[in-house]
């Protein structure tokens, strides 16, 4: 049972050697980058200077000297926002558990139970079946299911998606021992049955089949429901909840539902092996119109109640219904951290990255996912405070519950909730919990769960339990612990951005600032690290200015940067290098551009807007092609198209201009391309960062490969322009 390695005695029990290791970059990658680094620097320096030493004089020419402010302006920003970015990604940290040592240090009994929440909002936008196939994939996690409950919240109360969860139920007595005796990956159905086309080792092509067969017939029983809107009058599966539905039920005005469709205490919940299954428990808050419900918050709030009377387990997870678990593996890393005698004491949550099943690797607008999970996170993890971002987490339910960290404190990790047996008592307790009413003049959504009135609620929150003493783990192992879906059309993809940058800014200038809310309480390399993104959308400012004043002063002859037909270079710059560069590694300055002023501009009203995620078939695959998608109308284009079709007039007639008036230049043009030519570097820098601190830095001549292209790139577009 104890590690045998250890000795030292704490709390009656062996301390065992630790159950993860923090690991820094090698020597040399963080050598190259800091050389990479003092270079842009140096370039930043440069470009200060040339504009600070070439400021024309007043006078005349009056508009080029404000123009040219202008541009001081916009680059001593984006230097500013620079060195920020480069501090906080100055000590990135990777993460390794030891789940062997775990087995050895702790017995199946000993470990802890599990709360699990999924949250879905609304059946159209949502489909049951994705959503099940998450619920599936979670119920399925290689744990003892005895250990392990699953919390729906519908937020739109329907019953679709209600009965859908019943036809998993069902399902999840096959699919469960099919998934651990053939230890099946992705345990998520849907996912599975699309990746894998042949049997898995061990198993007969008989087996298999019909496991196809069921699952199949399971989808066309659940979408025919759902396609239909009508239930079956004799639902093959538990019909006494049904009966909370009735005629005056609607998605925002009915009473709570709290239904256990499992019940792991009672004997005949086992699947057909006869093991136990884990608890599944469906909820829908109570909804009355113009009361507030703080959308995804306000049902994560309810379900750590829903959940405290009916488990209570010290730890929980959360997913989104779009995010199934990837691995099978992720509650047990998870505990390596939290159940670390010596240095998991402090950890208040675990924080897997969100991958996306769905995003190509050239993307065309630049997902920031790739750069934000291989460097930013590790390096928020680095200074000691992963943020928290509202899926694919576990916490600690103490510290989520407005804990405060204090060294006495022992957590009890074998408690649970001291339930009565009885699963109507226990619905009847949960509903009472859920009312419109409950959490009026409580502290809920102020000091206890999550934050509510901020659209980046999850931040805050997380934020908030750091500067209660707890600290925050990044964990992302090879193989991912969840994958989700991301929009792939422009139109969707700034929604997304919308609520990203909106909420960021918010948090920014609010007294939820991490400076204000940090201040003494978390270190200052994390209060900087939240400003990155914290001060993300105020780039659009400066971006749009220098997208914008160069195009129309290049039309009018008026030269913002060095020697008139380099403008060119700028023009060139502000469309074609996003594509050139930017998708090359998945650099947030890709869309960043174009997407972030739209989506910032009209980041206006509050509010929760659901991302799409039934995904059109043909549109994926235009998207797969590279091929942009603008989805339906939004005014968001607006900005968008302006900049573009500006930039494209005045590069047209630019060019013309200077071909018709000007020849090629001498020494001096050469020596000011070639300043350009840092400003390109300084641009694409996050590229050069994330290419010098990749983890799996694949082989040499790739590395090589992607260096030069990074290097030759600015000299190839430098050169067509000439
Ligand atoms: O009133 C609501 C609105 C949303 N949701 C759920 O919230 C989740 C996230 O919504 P989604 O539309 O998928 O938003 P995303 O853009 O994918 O969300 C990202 O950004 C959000 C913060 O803005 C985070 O909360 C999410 O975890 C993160 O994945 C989904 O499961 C929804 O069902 C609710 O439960 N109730
Ligand atoms: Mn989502």
């Amino acid at each position: 049972m104890a590690g045998s390695g250890g000795g030292v005695v704490s709390g009656g029990r062996q301390r065992g050697p630790p159950l993860f290791a923090t690991e820094k970059p090698g020597r040399m990658a963080m050598a190259a980058y800091r050389v990479s680094a003092a270079t842009v620097f140096a370039g930043v320096l440069l470009i200060w200077l040339y504009r600070a030493t070439h400021l024309p004089p007043g006078g005349g020419d009056g508009v080029r000297r404000w123009a040219w402010l202008g541009m001081l302006a916009a680059e001593l920003w984006f230097g500013f926002y620079w060195v920020l970015t480069l501090s906080v990604r100055w000590c990135p940290v990777y993460r390794r558990t030891f789940k062997d040592r775990l087995a050895q240090s702790y017995s199946e009994d000993e470990l802890p139970s599990v709360d699990i929440f999924v949250c879905t909002a609304d059946p159209t936008a949502e489909p049951p079946m994705l959503v099940i196939s998450t619920v599936l994939s979670v119920m399925a996690y290689d744990y003892l299911p005895e250990k392990l409950n699953i919390y729906l919240s519908d937020d739109a109360g329907s019953v679709l998606t209600f009965y859908a969860l019943c036809e998993a139920s069902e399902f999840a007595k096959h699919w469960i021992p099919f998934c651990k005796k053939y230890k099946v990956e992705p345990r998520s159905p849907a996912a599975y049955f699309a990746k894998v086309a042949s049997p898995p080792d061990g198993c007969g092509p008989k087996e298999w089949f019909t496991m196809k067969e069921l699952y199949k017939d399971m989808t066309d029983r659940v979408n025919s429901v759902v396609n239909s809107g009508r239930i079956p009058e004799v639902p093959r599966c538990h019909s006494k909840g049904f009966s909370q539905w009735n005629e005056n039920f609607t998605s925002s005005d009915h009473p709570s539902i709290v239904q256990i469709l499992i019940d792991s205490n009672k004997q005949k919940a086992v699947d057909i092996d006869g093991n136990a299954l884990p608890t599944l428990v469906y909820m829908a808050r109570e909804k009355k119109p113009q009361k507030q419900h703080h959308f995804k918050a306000g049902s994560l709030n309810a379900l750590i109640r829903v959940s405290s009377v009916i488990s209570n387990s010290p730890i929980i997870m959360n997913v989104d219904c779009d995010m199934y678990s990837n691995n099978s593996e992720s509650i047990r890393d998870a505990l390596c951290f939290f159940l670390d005698e010596e240095q998991g004491q402090d950890i208040g949550f675990v924080q897997y990255p969100q991958n996306f099943e769905n995003a190509v690797h050239n993307d065309i607008y630049g997902h920031p996912i790739n750069v934000v999970n291989e460097l930013d996170h590790p390096c928020l993890d680095g200074w000691g405070g992963m943020c928290y971002y509202g899926t694919g987490c576990f916490h600690r339910r103490e510290a989520l519950c407005g804990r405060i960290y204090s060294q006495e404190y022992k957590e009890d990790w074998t408690r649970v909730a001291g339930r009565t047996e009885d699963a109507n008592e226990l619905e009847e307790m949960g509903r009472s919990l859920v009312t419109c009413t409950y959490e009026h003049n409580t502290i809920w959504g102020i000091e206890k769960g999550v934050r509510y009135g901020c659209p980046l609620e999850d931040v805050t929150t997380g934020l908030q339990i750091q500067c209660r003493g707890w600290r925050s783990v990044y964990y992302n192992p090879k193989r991912k612990g969840f994958l989700g879906m991301t929009p792939t059309s422009l139109g969707q993809i700034l929604v997304l951005y919308k609520r990203w940058t909106e909420g960021f800014l918010q948090i920014s200038l609010s007294r939820y600032s991490p400076f204000l809310l940090g201040h003494g309480k978390i270190k200052l390399g994390l209060q900087m690290g939240y400003s990155v993104c914290g001060l993300w959308a105020v780039n659009s400012f400066p971006t749009l200015y220098y997208v914008t004043i160069p195009s129309l002063c290049f039309l009018n002859g008026i030269s913002l940067f060095p020697e008139s037909h380099c403008n060119v270079v700028t023009v060139q710059w502000s469309g074609g290098m996003h594509r050139g560069c930017g998708s090359l590694e998945g650099s947030p300055h890709t869309s960043w551009q174009p997407s972030t002023h739209s989506a910032e501009y009209w980041a206006s009203e509050s509010g929760f807007n659901l991302t799409v995620k039934v995904t059109d078939l043909q549109a994926l695959e235009r998207y797969k092609k590279g091929m942009m998608e603008f989805g339906s109308f939004s005014a968001m284009f607006v900005i968008l198209t302006t900049v573009a079709l500006l930039n494209l007039a005045c590069m047209v007639l630019g060019i013309s201009r200077v071909l018709l008036q000007e020849g090629p230049g001498g020494l001096e043009t050469l020596f000011l391309q070639a300043v350009l030519c840092v400003l390109i570097v300084v641009i694409n820098s996050p590229v050069y960062e994330a290419l010098f601190l990749r983890r799996d830095k694949g082989s040499l001549p790739a590395s090589v490969a992607r260096v030069s292209i990074c290097f030759v790139l600015p000299l190839c577009i430098l050169s067509i322009c000439k």
